[in-house]
């Protein structure tokens, strides 16, 4: 068993590939989604994973879920690595891994009852008979806010909100300690993306989850998250607490982060918003992979890859910039 402090999920490394579609006889190039990837997610804790469209976070969330195996690199579930465990032991810890998408719409089978399919993973992962899980369900449906007589209603019969609840019902269906949630307010009005991050909140306290909450709502992960992993084209660009990196973020594209969100603004570090797109990770830049739409760029940065280091007087920070200790 480990010490509460250590990590319940590490990925350690990790690098994952995808290879274009080349000629006929060929397999293409692979790109790189990710590129040697550091995570680590304690027992009850919410680390938020942020960075613009396309720098890998849902594919670390399916990485660290083993629903993608990574290409490089290793993912430790309390200590055990996933991918040499036999097939059996593998099943057992799929149970307490669950991830919550985007959208409730395409990940709820339309012409099943919620009910039928809260109960799936219960009877897949053998935590109870098809009665005993049918049984279950109501309280299920009640501790994510819904009417536990709404059991036998099709998906359509919810409004997207309550969609998202019955994905988180279902996910708790099989007692997780781990959730990856990508994304899961995104799709929502607006109106209603409080009510379900409140209720994830509310979740991990009482049931104290450790969650993996991949967004591009600052304001979300700054109320939800005790830690956050900011990626730029398949790397960690900076990892520190949510207090720390919300009140001072230090690298520079934090900071161009925070700068493009107008109430998180950070008067006292300088900040260029971004500007253009990300480029591709079919051609990534040299060296730093930020240098070309970073405002504090220098040519040393095209030369070599910033490691992430500890910024000295800064906590438990960690940055990836050459320029860390002498910038603005
Ligand atoms: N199955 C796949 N085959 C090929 N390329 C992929 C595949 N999945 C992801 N990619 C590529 O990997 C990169 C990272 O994608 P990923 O979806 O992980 O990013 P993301 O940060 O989650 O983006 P978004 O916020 O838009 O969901 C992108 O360039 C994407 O096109």
């Amino acid at each position: 068993m480990n010490a509460p402090q250590d990590a319940l999920v590490r990925g350690e490394g990790i690098t994952r590939a995808f290879h274009r579609r080349g000629g006929l006889f060929s397999r293409g190039t692979p790109m790189l989604a990710l590129r040697g990837v550091d995570i680590a997610v304690k027992r009850g804790e919410a680390v938020g994973v942020v960075g613009e469209s396309g720098c890998g976070k849902s594919t670390l969330g399916r990485v660290m879920l083993r629903l993608l195996p990574p290409t490089d690199g290793r993912v430790l579930f309390e200590g055990e690595d996933l991918a040499t465990l036999p097939a059996a032991r593998l099943r057992a810890l799929r149970r307490r891994m669950q991830l919550v998408f985007q959208d409730p719409y395409g990940s709820l089978d339309p012409r099943r009852t919620v009910g039928a399919q809260i109960a799936d993973g219960m009877v897949i992962h053998g935590l109870a008979t098809g009665a005993e899980a049918a049984e279950r369900v109501p309280a299920l449906l009640r501790q994510v806010g819904l009417d536990p007589d709404h059991a036998k209603r099709l998906p359509h019969e919810f409004s997207g909100g309550q969609r998202q609840r019955i994905a988180v019902a279902r996910a708790l269906s099989t007692q997780p300690d781990f959730i990856v949630a990508d994304e899961p307010v995104s799709a929502l009005d607006v109106s209603i993306q409080a009510q379900v991050v409140n209720l994830l909140a509310d979740l991990r306290a009482e049931l104290g989850l450790a969650l993996m909450f991949i967004s591009h709502d600052l304001h979300v992960v700054r109320h939800l998250c005790d830690r956050v992993v900011v990626m730029y084209l398949g790397r960690v660009m900076e990892e520190g607490s949510a207090a720390e990196i919300f009140r001072a973020p230090a690298h520079p594209y934090t900071r161009a982060l925070l700068a493009a969100t107008p109430s998180l603004r950070h008067r006292g570090a300088a900040a260029a918003p971004l500007a253009g797109e990300v480029p591709s990770i079919a051609r990534p830049p040299s060296g730093c992979v930020f240098r070309t739409r970073c405002a504090f760029a220098q040519p040393r940065c095209a030369e070599a890859v910033p490691t992430l280091e500890s910024l000295p007087g800064a906590g438990a920070r960690r940055i990836a910039c050459h320029r860390a200790a002498e910038l603005p």
